[in-house]
């Protein structure tokens, strides 16, 4: 079966600058993708190269076997783009500019019922008479994600969609892409919050200076981490043994966070020197590694975590 996204070889480059180092890779039908990457990675120029915004130094990319470049037209319409930034005509209502929107894409009247559908789902029925310069920043961004998806898009990307988002929007956002992508859409999601792509996502590529670094299943991504963590709140005055101190990564409110390899450092070997030096403890806690350990030890950058 043809892929929703093919990637081959992407290259661009910005002068000396080499933002995308030959990227590859594909993306299947009803995949709920994530692409990762900490600021400068190349996710926007990559996402710019798919909607046909910016030329790829070399290579190309197909949407559901449609080439982006030669065969534009169709390629475009089958994708959904949700930009990062608030692109508007101020002049129309609601309801009129996501209509006009769907003409660009050779829709008519047999869409409306799918744009009053969103209107409800994005809570934006109340303002859909409203001129789009008296929304606010919240409610564009609504309106915005209605105009990429009024053609009925079978490939959506999300460009950071909940970035600087409110708690609510977000929630509203994630309900209405689930629920999309179990009728069968592909979702392509960037964002900075790890905690959302584990989540959301089945699979993930994290990209860095152009180069994609990990491309698996989410749960792989996960398994592959060689670290669990444990917390410790020593008693006061307690001190931790000599063994232990250089595998203390952080110190959070007063505890230490101990990092373990999982092949080397077994929690009843730490225990054990506990109470070899007799060490006081108040308080336990482990943890399993998340994406953001995960992407802190392939890019050596943090990235976010959601509110
Ligand atoms: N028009 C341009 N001219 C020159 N350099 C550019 C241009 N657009 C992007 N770059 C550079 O290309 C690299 C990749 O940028 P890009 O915006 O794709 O990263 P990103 O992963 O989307 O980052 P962010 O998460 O901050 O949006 C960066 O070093 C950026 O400075």
């Amino acid at each position: 079966m043809t892929a929703a996204l093919t990637i081959s070889g992407v290259r661009k480059t910005y002068g000396k600058l080499e933002a995308l180092k030959g990227v590859e890779f594909q993306i299947q039908r009803g995949e709920f993708f994530g692409l990762l990457g900490p600021n400068g990675a190349g996710k926007s120029t990559l996402i710019n190269i798919i909607a046909g915004l910016v030329q790829a130094s070399a290579g190309n990319i197909s949407v559901l076997g449609h080439d982006t470049v030669s065969d534009f037209r169709t390629a475009r319409r089958l994708l959904g783009i949700v930009p990062q930034e608030l692109v508007f005509d101020p002049f129309f209502n609601v309801t009129d500019m996501l209509r006009i929107q769907a003409g660009y894409y050779g829709c008519g009247e047999e869409v409306w019922p799918w744009i009053d559908e969103m209107l409800q789902r994005l809570d934006l029925w109340e303002k859909r008479k409203v001129s789009m310069r008296a929304l606010s920043g919240g409610m564009k961004r609504r309106v915005l994600i209605a105009q990429a998806l009024v053609h009925k898009p079978p490939v959506v990307i999300l460009d950071e969609p909940t970035a600087g988002v409110d708690v609510e929007l977000r929630r509203t956002l994630w309900t209405f892409m689930r629920d999309l992508h179990s009728k069968g859409t592909t979702v392509v999601l960037t964002t900075h919050y790890l905690e959302e792509a584990q989540e959301m996502c089945e699979r993930i590529a994290i990209i860095d200076k152009g180069e994609i670094k990990a491309l698996e299943t989410t749960q792989q991504l996960l398994a592959r981490h060689p670290f669990r963590f444990l917390r410790l709140k020593l008693a006061e005055g307690a001190v931790l043994p000599v063994e232990l101190q250089p595998l203390v990564a952080a110190n959070i409110n007063g505890s230490l966070e101990l990092k373990l390899e999982t092949s080397k450092n077994s929690f009843s070997s730490v225990f054990a020197l506990l109470r070899r030096d007799g060490v006081a403890i108040e308080d336990v806690q482990t943890r399993d590694p998340d994406l953001e350990d995960i992407f802190v030890e392939l890019t050596g950058r943090k990235g976010e975590v959601a509110a």
